[in-house]
């Protein structure tokens, strides 16, 4: 709910019941399978064709799922991500985009939105990656029927024998906050939308899995667990369908643009999750081409730098007019976290758009020029807002008006949000 709307005996919290205030931040695991989950909603994702094979003298017609994945570093980054388009099954082109440009997968992470098939999980060993996490929903490949169970032996095999780790991940969702940069979706209050995604695995599927011994859910599957895993999927796909992930609002527009720009920034939203700025968080995307084959290069949140425990910094932004016992100096901006963490530039100026959850201040705005980012898509800002912070916001205008940057703003009226 914006300020605006909150009843007259309610005050907003003040900036310092702000700065003390314990954030609960989701792990970046539970972001990471969040954003997998997400890329499957993308307008751009596509189930793959069908593929015939041979077995035992009959022809069989396998059919896969679209899904959504991310390669995650041992330092946590994230180094390509997407999700299936058409004819290549997406954790099969992710791994050659990651080796083909050079970059060493040993030791990474797999943050899939679905159990990848045989031909990924051979792809997957070859490259070394360490784990592999999924939701437990129906696995890429669902059909034959008959063969599915088949070709989870031959991933099973993949896994024991490499040991490659693998597990289902429910991500829990119990205390995710709702951020201030979330108005523009609180305030076009999002058609209720169910995720049509069902928890696959029954008691039946648990009993099995732990008689074979399998690598897969490997460990013992305590009593209760599997009903604590359906309350927790069934509250994220809940939360997932309520908070971010609703149809995209109709009547919000990027230009013509709208569907994948406002993919894009709500995946922005996402990423303000793991912002620990007690009173705003920003997330920002950086994307590369053009929007038919737009890439993700790069993600990031504002906070406070690596390894700051909660009373290292100063963390009100209006407590003291005195710059170093304000927040201002120590919090690195989303934008330049994304820009820092991205990957795959070929550095081609011009070639670049964010898709940030507030408008660039006057210190990211000719970074993000210099850098190469030409497009910034952002939320409507609020101009009352920016002139209570502690940082100016005046720099895009200027940038806007000599062209040197395209700012396109998600707006609620008839016309198009380009300015
Ligand atoms: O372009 C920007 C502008 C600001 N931020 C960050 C910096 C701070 O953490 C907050 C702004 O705090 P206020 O208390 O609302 O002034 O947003 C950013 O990441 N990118």
């Amino acid at each position: 709910m914006a300020d605006s709307e909150l009843p007259s005996d309610v005050q907003p919290p003040s900036d310092i019941q702000l700065a003390e205030r314990h954030i609960e931040r989701p792990s970046k695991e539970v972001v990471f399978m969040l954003l997998a989950w997400w890329l499957e909603y993308s307008p751009d994702a596509k189930d793959p064709p069908d593929i015939t094979d041979m077995v035992e003298g009959e022809e069989i017609v396998k059919k896969y799922n679209k899904l959504g994945a991310l390669i995650v570093t041992p330092e946590t980054r994230v180094l390509a991500m997407d999700c299936t388009r058409g004819e290549a099954h997406v954790v099969q082109k992710l791994i050659l985009l990651c080796r083909t440009n050079g970059w060493m997968l040993d030791g990474c992470v797999l943050y899939t939105s679905r159990l990848p098939c045989s031909h990924c999980t051979k792809l997957m060993v070859q490259a070394k990656l360490k784990k592999v996490y999924c939701l437990p929903i129906e696995p890429e490949l669902y059909d034959p029927k008959e063969f599915i169970d088949s070709d989870r032996k031959a991933v099973d095999k993949l896994y024991r024998i490499n040991g490659l780790g693998i597990s289902y991940l429910t991500p829990n969702v119990t205390n995710l906050k709702v951020s201030p940069s979330e108005e523009i979706f609180i305030n076009v209050r999002t058609p209720k939308y169910e995720l049509k995604r069902e928890l696959l695995f029954d008691e039946e599927f648990y009993r099995d899995e732990e008689a074979a011994g399998s690598s897969v859910n490997a460990g013992k599957w305590k009593e209760g667990h599997l009903k604590r895993c359906k309350e927790d999927f069934a509250k994220a796909a809940r939360w997932l369908s309520d908070k971010t992930f609703g149809e995209i609002p109709k009547d919000i527009h990027f230009a013509n643009r709208s569907a994948k720009a406002m993919h894009t920034l709500r995946m922005a939203n996402i990423l303000v999750l793991r912002s620990d700025d007690p009173k705003t968080g920003v997330g920002a995307v950086i994307t590369k081409g053009d929007s038919e084959n737009e890439v993700y290069c790069g993600l990031g949140w504002n906070g406070f730098p690596q390894g700051a425990q909660h009373s290292d910094y100063p963390r009100a932004a209006e407590k003291t007019d005195v710059h170093h016992e304000r927040k201002y100096p120590y919090v690195v901006h989303g934008e330049i976290n994304a820009l820092s963490n991205g990957r795959n530039w070929h550095y081609v100026p011009g070639d670049f758009k964010s898709y940030q959850t507030k408008i660039p201040c006057d210190d990211c705005t000719p970074v993000l020029y210099e850098m190469g980012v030409r497009e910034i898509y952002h939320p409507s800002s609020d101009s009352k807002k920016r002139q209570k912070s502690g940082i100016g916001y005046s720099k895009i205008q200027e940038y806007c008006e000599k062209k040197k940057i395209k700012c396109f703003e998600a707006t609620k009226s008839d016309k198009p949000g380009e300015k």
